[in-house]
């Protein structure tokens, strides 16, 4: 299952992170807004699609910061994460799930979705 990820950050340094709903997989945890690509999608193509259905904005998708393989328990991910360059709009939740704006630095990563917390160690590494 391939999923794409965005990575958004604002102009004071923070990246946008959304919270997985009760009764799914992983309920409570945050991660970086995207989701599953469907057949013939790129993953520019997927994240736009899916930053529209869910957040409301409509993104122009940059480079891949990271790709990995991720295994939770049955179920095997290929994570692909693009940075986003620009986005038109004010993210807002379209499904229900919280959304927050945080320092790559002052969040815990015991919140994050297990496969993210690489990504946010990559963020932190990179930060000014
Ligand atoms: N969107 C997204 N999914 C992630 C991230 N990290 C991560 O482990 N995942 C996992 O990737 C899987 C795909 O997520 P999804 O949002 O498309 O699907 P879902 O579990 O909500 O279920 P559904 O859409 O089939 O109802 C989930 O198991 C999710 O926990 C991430 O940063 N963004």
């Amino acid at each position: 299952m391939h999923v794409v990820a965005g990575v958004l950050i604002d102009v004071s340094g923070r990246v946008l992170l959304a919270q997985r709903p009760e009764g799914k997989h992983l309920a409570g945890l945050w991660e970086f807004p995207g989701g599953k690509s469907e057949p013939g999608e790129t993953a520019a193509q997927a994240l736009v699609r899916e930053l529209q259905e869910e957040i409301g904005i409509v993104v122009e998708p940059g480079e891949v910061l990271m790709r990995f393989p991720w295994t939770y328990g049955s179920k095997c991910l290929d994570l692909e994460t693009l940075r986003v360059l620009r986005w038109s709009g004010e993210p807002r939740s379209c499904e229900g799930q919280a959304l927050r704006w945080v320092e790559p630095n002052g969040f815990d990563d015991a919140r994050l979705t297990p496969a993210d917390r690489p990504i946010m160690a990559l963020l932190r590494s990179v930060a000014p």
